[in-house]
Order: structure tokens, then C-alpha cells, then sequence
């Protein structure tokens, strides 16, 4: 295909661009000549699960590059099975000998649990019903699935037929399949029948086939038959589907003895909309694709459907405990990658770059108390219950602030930050996202982190230090301290007095600073247990700054603390003065 790009300024043009008047090339679909008034749906909420069936294995298998291998289909099955789905369609047995040999290996292997009924499709024609039936006879339970397509441009273009032609072949067809499978009473057989393109067939004439189709079939309300209404190609908003499917529900005769399926594609986008509205309209049953695969933009997505009741309170009765493993699964044998922003599976869907984003996050996690209801802004569904860590709730780049940025240190490194530390420890973080454009990860942020309040040694670095007195061997209200430190390179001994040990050793480093504020608090438990120490210092007239000690003596962590701020002043260009021991 040949791809143009056009002048903004130039005048419009033909051939392949956008027509300016697009009523002249395409008709608005409406599958009513006046309004479906009498309708219910809207008013509906979906309350119990559907039936789900799975069509990976033929609707996503007929659009992949590459169809599945037989070994790639097993794989799929198994976990079709591992996740719980009870009716999966196997494929298409009449149209290649893959698909056959396939359906086949089911049967004979006994690889089908008892609980779950295969479906084979076949169009309406006597050698391929023949050859589906064969593929399927021995299962316990199987379904035949005839199809054909009933809009009017199938009927004028593909099909060259009238209605009641049409209607004919459903019914031959069906005939045809009551007789084959009677031949094999070892198997339960049930039977699908679905009019294709029923989204742009008219209502009046889906409903004359399919009451043709269930008097042809002659269920039972124990032995239902499933009529399928495909929106084999998405024409309109989700809304007008589901009146199509809630007309179809109170206009069927014998509805009792009728399981009443959709089958949305996705052309529009809006397939998931559309199956929920179909459910609330009356369906209770839906085809569909794990992920969306399926023909051109897809068939609709299981696994968005059945977790977006989840979210509402509702077990789907399939089961995403470890979406990761279904993922990789359904890429292997697709051959085909998941979005990263992919509804609930995406790589990226539970992470948050953006600072506000973010600080809520931090904030719903931080009240989060187990046993109540899950409620942590900006996520929908707990990750955990879909076997995905917290690691990547929250990424860092400049789009983030203070809140992400401390999250990090919290998850990693078990660092608690104060706030205003928060607020100053993020504009170095966006220094280096401003700097470099990039994405940091939480490795890069303890990184800057252990440089920027750590790993400052100059000018002036601990090397001990001992409390010589305290209140309680001096008998009075002071504590005594001999410091030895190293400052500009050279090793000086210092000692002090205060009413704590912090004072004590501010008073021996000699030097024009206050305290402003103090936090502190364990990292980790047991014999690992460290002490973090944030200390907020106004250091002669300058803006106040923090420094952070970590040890594992709680004394020793504030003193690093201090001479962490001191070092920081020292470095931004401030003076400092400590005073020479007597020793000295
Ligand atoms: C919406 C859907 O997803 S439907 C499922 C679509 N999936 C597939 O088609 C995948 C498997 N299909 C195939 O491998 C092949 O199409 C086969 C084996 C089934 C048939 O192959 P062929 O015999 O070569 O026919 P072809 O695919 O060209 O089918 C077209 C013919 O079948 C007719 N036809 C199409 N659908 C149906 C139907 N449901 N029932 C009866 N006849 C049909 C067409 O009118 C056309 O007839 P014509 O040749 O007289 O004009
Ligand atoms: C065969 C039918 C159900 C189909 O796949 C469709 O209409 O999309």
C-alpha cells in the first residue's frame, strides 16, 4: 500500500484520501426502522457470570499469520482448560487436516475432561458436516456449530440468493447435521447454529431463520440449542446491538429451549461494550478470544469481560491467578504480542509514571488494611490477584514527583522519607530525568540517592567516636562525647557536651547549626536491623537541608545524619568551622 502525506495547505484531493463528504460513500447502519422503545437493558446489571466459551482455537486460530501447529493447539487447550472454560471450540475439522488431526488427538487421547464440550464449526454443506461430525464423534460431549451468513450483502453478493434460500440452507443444513450425528449416539451431541453477520441482517429475517432453524432441530428445555447472534463485523454502537439482542430474546418462540449466544467482533472497538449490553439485553452466553485475537480487529476479550466483574464483586468462574502465565501462553501460540496498555494483562497497565498518579497510589497503599475493600486510587483490581508483583506500580521518569520517588525507596530499601526530604530528594531525581530524557529505575534511584546524602565523606568523615559520660555515670544532666573525624584529609579529635547525644556532638563539631528536624526509624528486623536517620539542619543562613545516616547503631546513624547535611552545605559552597580539640 502506497502511504501519502499531504500538504495541510493543499486544496482537497481524490484518490486516496478521506472523502469530504463521507454520507455519500457510507450508509449509518440502524437495524430498526423506528426506535426500539420497548427496551429494558439499559436499566439491567449483570449479576451472574455468563456462559463463556472460547473460540481461540478456531475464530483466533483462522486469523493468525500462521495457524496453530497441532503441538500450539494442545498448548492452548490445556490452558483453556487450567483456566476453566467448559465449551471451547476446537476448530474447524472440515477445512484442513491441522484441524482435524487435531480434533482428533482430543478424542482419542482422552485429553477432554468430562466437564467440557468441544465445538466444531462447519459451513452448511453435506461433506463438510459429514467430515466435522467424524472429527468430533467419541467425545463425551460435543457440540456441531453450523453457520451462514443472512445480511443482505451476503445474500446479493456472496450467496446470489433470496431469503428464502437463505433460509433453506439453514435448515437443509440442519437436517443434515440431526441425521450425521445420529449415527454416533456415543457422543452427546448438541448443536449450534448461528446466522453470520446477524449485526447487519434484518431483525424480522434473523428471527425467521432461527425459529426455522430451532423447529428443524426440535430442542428440549434439558437439551438446549444454542442460537448464536454474531456481530460477525461490528456496524454499530454497542447500544443498538444489544436492542437487537433484547428484541431477538422476546421475539424467539421457544425461547425456554434456547441458550442465546453473542459472538462480537471488534471493528469499532466497542466489542467489549457491546457483549455487556448483549448480556444485560438478554444473552446468556459469549463467545470470544483470550486477549482479543480474532479476526481483523478481534473477537471480543475474554479476559476483559470476566474481569471487569470481578472488579464488580463478581466471580467470573474463570480463573486469571497468574494472568503473566496466561499471557505468555496465548503468545507463544499466536505468535502474536499482548499490548503493553492491554486491559488487566498489559505490562505497563499497572504502573504509574505520573506524579499525581503516583502519590495517590502511595497514599492507598500506605492505608491499605487487609480484609477491607480494595481501594487504591488509580487501580482497578489489586495486582496480587492476578499473580503480578507491586514492582512496577510505580516507574520514575520526569513526569513523576515526590510521592513515586519515595515509594520506590520504601518498597526497596525499606527508606520511610519525611516529607519536605521527599520534596527535596525528587528535584534531584528530576535533575537527572530533565538531564537525560529517561525512564530511572529503582536501582538508579538508590543510586543517586546514596550519592546525594550517603556517600558524603568530605570535608569531614566519621571515624568514631565514644560517649564518654552520660546522665548516668556523670550524675549530671549532660552527655560527654569524644569525636574523631577527618577533616580536609586530615585526622582531628574532637569532644563535646549537650543535654543529648546529638547536642553533644554538634557542640564538638563546633559549628553554626541548628537541628530543625529529626526522624528516625529500623530498617528490616533481627540481627539485620539497621537504624535510618533523617536530619533537617539550617546551617548558618542557609536554606535548610536534610542529611541521612543508616547504621546499625541508632547514635552512630544520627551522627552520619548531621555530617551528611554538613557535607551537603560544604558541597553547594557553604562555609563550615569546626573547631580544633584541645588535643589537637
Ligand atoms: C465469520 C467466520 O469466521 S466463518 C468461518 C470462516 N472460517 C473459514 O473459512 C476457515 C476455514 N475455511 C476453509 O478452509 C474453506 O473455506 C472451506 C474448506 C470451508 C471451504 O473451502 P472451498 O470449498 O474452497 O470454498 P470457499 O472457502 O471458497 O467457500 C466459498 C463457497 O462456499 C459457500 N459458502 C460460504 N459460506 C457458506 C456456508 N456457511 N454454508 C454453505 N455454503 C457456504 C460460498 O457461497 C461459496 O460458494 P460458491 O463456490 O458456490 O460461490
Ligand atoms: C461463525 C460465526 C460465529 C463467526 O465466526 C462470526 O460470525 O464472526
Amino acid at each position: 500500500m502506497h502511504l501519502r502525506v499531504r500538504d495541510p495547505g493543499a486544496p482537497a484531493q481524490t484518490g486516496n484520501d478521506m472523502i469530504k463528504n463521507p454520507a455519500e460513500k457510507y450508509v449509518p447502519f440502524a437495524p430498526f426502522t423506528r426506535d426500539f422503545a420497548e427496551r429494558t437493558w439499559p436499566s439491567r446489571r449483570i449479576e451472574t457470570p455468563p456462559i463463556w466459551m472460547s473460540t481461540d482455537l478456531r475464530d483466533g486460530n483462522q486469523a493468525l499469520i500462521e495457524p496453530m501447529s497441532v503441538e500450539r493447539k494442545l498448548r492452548f487447550f490445556e490452558q483453556l482448560i487450567k483456566i476453566g472454560f467448559k465449551e471451547i471450540e476446537v476448530g474447524f475439522p472440515s477445512a484442513s487436516q491441522t484441524d482435524f488431526d487435531f480434533v482428533r488427538k482430543l478424542v482419542d487421547d482422552k485429553r477432554i475432561p468430562d466437564d467440557v464440550t468441544i465445538i466444531a464449526l462447519t459451513q452448511a454443506r453435506e461433506d463438510l458436516i459429514q467430515r466435522t461430525v467424524e472429527a468430533c464423534a467419541g467425545a463425551r460431549h460435543a457440540i456441531i456449530h453450523m453457520y451462514n451468513a443472512c445480511a443482505p450483502a451476503f445474500r446479493k453478493i456472496v450467496f446470489r440468493m433470496s431469503r428464502d434460500e437463505v433460509r433453506t440452507i439453514a435448515v437443509e443444513g440442519t437436517k443434515l447435521v440431526k441425521a450425521e450425528v445420529a449415527k454416533h449416539p456415543e457422543t452427546h451431541w448438541r448443536y449450534e447454529y448461528s446466522p453470520e453477520v446477524f449485526s447487519t441482517t434484518e431483525p424480522e429475517f434473523a428471527l425467521e431463520v432461527c425459529n426455522a432453524v430451532v423447529e428443524t432441530w426440535q430442542p428440549t428445555v434439558q437439551d438446549k440449542i444454542i442460537l448464536n447472534l454474531p456481530a460477525t463485523i461490528e456496524a454499530t454502537t454497542p447500544n443498538l446491538y444489544a436492542d437487537q439482542i433484547e428484541w431477538m430474546h422476546t421475539h424467539l418462540a421457544q425461547r425456554d429451549k434456547i441458550v442465546l449466544s453473542v459472538h462480537p467482533h471488534n471493528d469499532r472497538g466497542t466489542a467489549v461494550a457491546a457483549a455487556e449490553f448483549a448480556v444485560m439485553a438478554g444473552a446468556d452466553r459469549i463467545e470470544g478470544c483470550l486477549f482479543g485475537n480474532g479476526e481483523r480487529t478481534g473477537n471480543v476479550d475474554l479476559v476483559t469481560l470476566a474481569l471487569n466483574l470481578y472488579t464488580q464483586g463478581i466471580h467470573p468462574g474463570l480463573d486469571f491467578s497468574d494472568i503473566d502465565e496466561v499471557r505468555r501462553c496465548v503468545e507463544y501460540c499466536n505468535q502474536l504480542p499482548v499490548h503493553p496498555r492491554h486491559p488487566y494483562a498489559g505490562d505497563l497497565v499497572f504502573t504509574a509514571f505520573s506524579g499525581s498518579h503516583q502519590d495517590a497510589i502511595k497514599k492507598g497503599f500506605a492505608v491499605r488494611q487487609e480484609g477491607t475493600f480494595w481501594e487504591v486510587p488509580y487501580l482497578p483490581i489489586d495486582p496480587a490477584d492476578l499473580g503480578r508483583s507491586y514492582d512496577a506500580v510505580i516507574r520514575v521518569n520526569s513526569q513523576s514527583g515526590k510521592g513515586g520517588v519515595s515509594f520506590l525507596l520504601e518498597q526497596e530499601h525499606g527508606l520511610i522519607l519525611p516529607r519536605r526530604l521527599q520534596i527535596e530528594f525528587s528535584r534531584a531525581i528530576q535533575r537527572v530525568t530533565d538531564e537525560t530524557g529517561r525512564e530511572v529505575t529503582p536501582h538508579d534511584v538508590f543510586e543517586v540517592f546514596s550519592s546525594e546524602y550517603l556517600d558524603r565523606e568530605t570535608p569531614i568523615k566519621l571515624i568514631r567516636h565514644r560517649i564518654t559520660g552520660s546522665p548516668k555515670t556523670t550524675g549530671q544532666k549532660q552527655f560527654m562525647i569524644e569525636v574523631e573525624l577527618e577533616i580536609n584529609g586530615e585526622v582531628r579529635h574532637l569532644s563535646g557536651q549537650g543535654d543529648g547525644a546529638i547536642s553533644a556532638f554538634l557542640c564538638a563539631l563546633d559549628i553554626d547549626a541548628r537541628v530543625m528536624d529529626y526522624q528516625e526509624h529500623a530498617i528490616g528486623t533481627g540481627t539485620d536491623t539497621r537504624a535510618a536517620s533523617y536530619i533537617e539542619m539550617r546551617i548558618q543562613d542557609s536554606a535548610n537541608g536534610y542529611g541521612v545516616g543508616i547504621h546499625e547503631d541508632i547514635v552512630t546513624s544520627s551522627f552520619l545524619a548531621i555530617l551528611s547535611a554538613v557535607n551537603r552545605h560544604a558541597a553547594a559552597g557553604g562555609s563550615i568551622q569546626p573547631r580544633a580539640s584541645a588535643a589537637a
